[in-house]
């Protein structure tokens, strides 16, 4: 059947609502950022760049490196930006953009964050490299999707009766990476663990700044938190969201961030382009074997 018009949204020339992207224009390898700017930053290491398209802060960069072809998609900040760039990516390569139906073949990409990110951890110190075994999401967009079968609901329970999580927030829900990215991803400067993705960078990780906070309380115990042996590491705002559309539309996900902020020693990066540049070779070193 023809998904209407209203649903999947494409402009005049084809191409997919905010993305602004056809088919043609990306590879199967795909690496996320946050930041527009993070885009060349990567497209600069490429032999050849395809296609340059931006719309809002959605810039795609798809080319060469060392004759992979990889798309690099900055994401902008949030699940609710997540929502709309993995749904987009998808039906860029699992929906035919002609008769406006699903493919019969359906095709798996592999997508890899890049981001940037706060520890919670002393032992995962600034300026390393953080990568996620779990994403744990506290946006709540998760729960518009059927994700009952992908959540880890004993995690979940152990964790907001630890936290005495508040019941007016959205209720916290696991996703697990893919396996096969970890094992290709991690080595001696990778530190492994659960990353929290919040809906804010402020309250909603348990900044102050003028405002006062509902549980000033709550990061302590994010930190102390351990389930058989997994602990929260880190808080940034998009990993759990792209977990959880990836396992939920059969894509593999894994996310690695630089750690430029230690929440629990009050410590900022000294130099964190020279850190974000450094994860950016450390990625397309390891993605050439994918
Ligand atoms: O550097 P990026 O990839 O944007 O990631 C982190 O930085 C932003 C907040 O400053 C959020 O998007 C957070 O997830
Ligand atoms: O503390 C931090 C640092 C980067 N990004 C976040 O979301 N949080």
């Amino acid at each position: 059947m023809a998904i209407k018009e209203s649903e999947l949204i494409l402009n005049p020339d084809g191409s997919v609502y905010h993305l602004n992207l056809k088919p043609e224009h990306i590879a199967h390898t795909i690496i996320l950022v946050g930041d527009q700017d993070r885009v060349s930053k990567i497209t600069k290491y490429f032999d050849s760049v395809e296609y340059s398209i931006q719309k809002r802060e959605f810039k795609t960069e798809t080319g060469l490196y060392k004759g992979k072809r990889i798309s690099v998609v900055s994401t902008g900040i949030g699940c609710d930006n997540i929502d709309i760039v993995l749904n987009e990516l998808d039906a860029l390569v699992n929906i035919d953009f002609e008769t406006r139906s699903i493919k019969k073949e359906l095709t798996t990409l592999n997508i890899i964050r890049v981001g940037t990110s706060g520890s919670l951890q002393k032992e995962v110190p600034v300026d390393s490299f953080a990568l996620s075994s779990y994403g744990l999401d506290f946006s709540g967009m998760l729960h518009f999707y059927n994700i009952e079968n992908h959540r880890n609901k004993a995690f979940e329970s152990a964790f907001v009766t630890h936290t005495q999580w508040n019941a007016n927030k959205a209720l916290p829900v696991l996703i697990h990476n893919s396996k096969s990215l970890e094992a290709l991803f991690s080595s001696e400067e990778t530190s492994a663990g659960v990353t929290a993705t919040a809906s804010g960078f402020y309250g909603p990780q348990g900044r102050v700044l003028r405002l006062s906070i509902e549980d000033k309380d709550l990061n302590d115990k994010i930190h102390s938190f351990n389930f058989e042996g997994l602990k929260v590491i880190n808080f940034e705002m998009e990993t759990a969201a792209i977990y959880g559309l990836s396992a939920l539309l059969g894509h593999n996900a894994l996310s690695l961030n630089a750690i430029i902020a230690n929440r629990a020693t009050g410590e900022f990066s000294t130099d964190p382009g020279k850190l974000i540049e450094r994860l950016i070779t450390y990625t397309l070193n390891r993605i050439l074997d994918l």
